[in-house]
């Protein structure tokens, strides 16, 4: 039987159109929807049959009917300028024959913006997107990772991570928005590493900020009660960060925010855009992928 997920990719890579607004021409990432059949999804994400992980009955309808990924890229309008998108088709297009269908996993820190970017990347790459904490709240039938932590704990957690992990390793042409801690278990990294590792590497002020600004209540490490929210984010992110930085540091490729704007002169990471992050991203890949081709031949 077919059952269809609500995923929804681009026809082709350079799945985005024009629409003009009063801005100027923009591209929107807006996409066809495509089925995707029970039998080429992980088995553990179809049934979920684990008595563990679930609090109730959970049909496999309603397991798969839900997106069992974050909105996908074309589910949400992802503008951009004209210059942006083009950049970004040519990039994608460049890097594809070198990624040969291999999954592209995201890791980086709390709100460094896997998601964000990652829907760009699939968009223009013509992969799914999927997030690895959404598809633990699929398997394990509860709504919030905040509320798995609070019902469970963070090790039960962590365990249908690295479960959902194992699952996306078996599958292709995926872009993978990780959950900040993943990097932090070696088995982790032996899943992710079948396909390609990206590491966004934002300031922490800048991710303190964007932080406290949509609030800290879906993200259960840093939810504090009291106190100001900036400072307690801050200093939460800075102790974590401090733990995981040789696990991020594993990634294929390392994206700077930093860098990216001290090499358009400024250092000033809020003015870059998520397409630009982006592209960045794709060179990234680039070099890491074309590297390894020259020291294979
Ligand atoms: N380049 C950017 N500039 C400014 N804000 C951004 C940028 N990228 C993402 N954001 C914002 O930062 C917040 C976190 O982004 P996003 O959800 O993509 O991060 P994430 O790494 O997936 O986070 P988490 O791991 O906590 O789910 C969102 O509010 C998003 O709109
Ligand atoms: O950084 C972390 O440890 C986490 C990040 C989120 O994506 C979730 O995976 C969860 O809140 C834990």
């Amino acid at each position: 039987m077919e059952a269809s997920v609500g995923i929804r990719a681009p026809r082709r890579a350079w799945g985005v159109g024009f629409e003009k607004t009063q801005r100027g021409a923009y591209c929107t990432g807006s996409v066809p929807a495509v089925r995707f059949t029970a039998d080429k999804l992980p088995q553990r994400l179809v049934l979920g049959t684990d008595p563990r992980r679930s609090t109730g009955p959970v049909t496999r309808a309603a397991r798969l009917r839900p997106s069992c990924c974050k909105k996908s890229a074309g589910t949400e309008k992802v503008h951009y300028s004209a210059d942006e998108a083009l950049i970004l088709q040519q990039k994608a297009q460049d890097v594809l024959p070198y990624l040969d269908g291999r999954c592209v996993y995201l890791v980086g820190m709390m709100g460094s913006g896997k998601t964000t970017v990652g829907k760009i990347l699939a968009e223009v790459l013509g992969y799914s997107f999927f997030d690895s904490d959404k598809l633990v709240e699929k398997a394990v039938g509860i709504s919030s990772v905040a509320e798995i932590f609070q019902l469970h704990s963070e090790a039960f957690f962590r365990d249908n991570e690295s479960e959902v992990l194992r699952d996306l390793s078996s599958m292709h042409r995926l872009v993978v928005a990780t959950g900040g801690g993943a990097v932090i278990r070696p088995i982790n990294w032996s899943y992710m590493k079948k396909g390609l590792t990206v590491w966004l590497d934002v300031p922490l002020d800048a991710l303190a900020r964007r932080i406290t600004a949509v609030g800290t209540a879906s993200r259960p490490l840093l939810h504090q009660e009291s106190g100001d929210p900036y400072a307690k984010a801050y200093a939460k992110l800075t102790s974590l960060f401090e733990q995981r930085m040789d696990s991020y540091a594993n990634a294929d490729a390392r994206v700077s925010l930093e860098h990216i704007a001290s090499k358009q002169g400024h250092n000033d990471v809020t003015i870059l855009t998520p397409s630009i992050i982006a592209t960045e991203a794709l060179l990234k890949i680039e070099s890491f992928l074309t590297e390894k081709t020259m020291v294979r031949n």
